[in-house]
């Protein structure tokens, strides 16, 4: 099925400064995949090691967990035709519940939490269900306007059985304020859109006394597909 670029973010959206620059300035090209890119590599169960999946307690030293809100995050990959996806690599990085990033370039007042690294991996089983642990993420300012703030968010990057299959994206979360005002969710044009990137509290996975669960699904392709990052929308 074709991909729908009205339902996909727009390259160049200016209340979103960075794409100013970086958005294709000509007409795209169509670049037709061939065997290699088709066919390989293929990732397995084999490349996760035992605590990719749980962002509490995969970058600490033994037994300290990550400071912050401690949430599970489920769902199902799904195809256009809406079957499960089995044996689908999720690579999962986000900030800490401060806001901030383990990376150089984020310069962000906000503590690093020694006890957390913010990267994280995980299959889908045989029914196309991933489930992660990890700290719920804070908002943090960033330079696109005098007091801009990024609304909570995970990112997610969804690999199919070849190195072409690859969707990038961001989920945020149920009821945060800063939704509606992200520049970056609003180059979505379509309120439904937004709304597929919009993990919903789930109650029935919540683990009592421990944590709040979200879930997120994640379409590929077809009416219901789930949005690409803004960066990654003109590929
Ligand atoms: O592309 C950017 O400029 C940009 C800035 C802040 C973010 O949180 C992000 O996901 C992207």
């Amino acid at each position: 099925m074709a991909r729908d670029r009205d339902w996909q973010p727009a390259a160049l959206t200016p209340d979103y400064k960075t794409t100013i620059l970086r958005s294709p300035h000509a007409p795209l090209l169509h670049m037709p995949t061939a065997l290699p890119e088709e066919t390989g590599p293929v990732f397995g169960h084999d490349v996760l090691q035992p605590r990719d999946d749980d962002l509490i307690l995969n970058y600490g030293a033994e037994g300290q967990a990550a400071i912050g809100p401690r949430i599970l995050v489920h769902g199902v990959v799904a195809d256009q035709n809406g079957r499960p996806l089995p044996d689908t690599l999720i690579e999962i990085w986000q900030a800490n519940a401060a806001g901030r990033y383990r990376h150089h370039n984020d310069g962000y007042l906000a503590p690093l939490d020694p006890h957390f690294g913010g990267c994280g991996r995980v299959m889908t089983d045989t029914h196309g269900a991933y489930t992660f642990r990890t700290i719920q993420p804070g908002a943090y300012p960033w330079p696109n306007g005098p007091n801009a703030w990024r609304p909570a968010h995970i990112h997610l990057s969804i690999l199919g059985p070849s190195f072409a299959q690859r969707l990038i994206t961001q989920f945020y979360f149920e009821g945060d304020p800063l939704i509606p005002l992200c520049p970056i969710v609003n180059s979505l044009g379509n309120p439904a859109a937004v709304d597929r990137l919009t993990a919903r509290l789930d109650m029935d996975r919540a683990v009592p006394m421990d944590m709040l669960a979200y879930r997120f699904d994640i379409t590929l392709r077809g009416r219901h597909q789930t949005p690409f990052e803004n960066r990654t929308a003109g590929l």
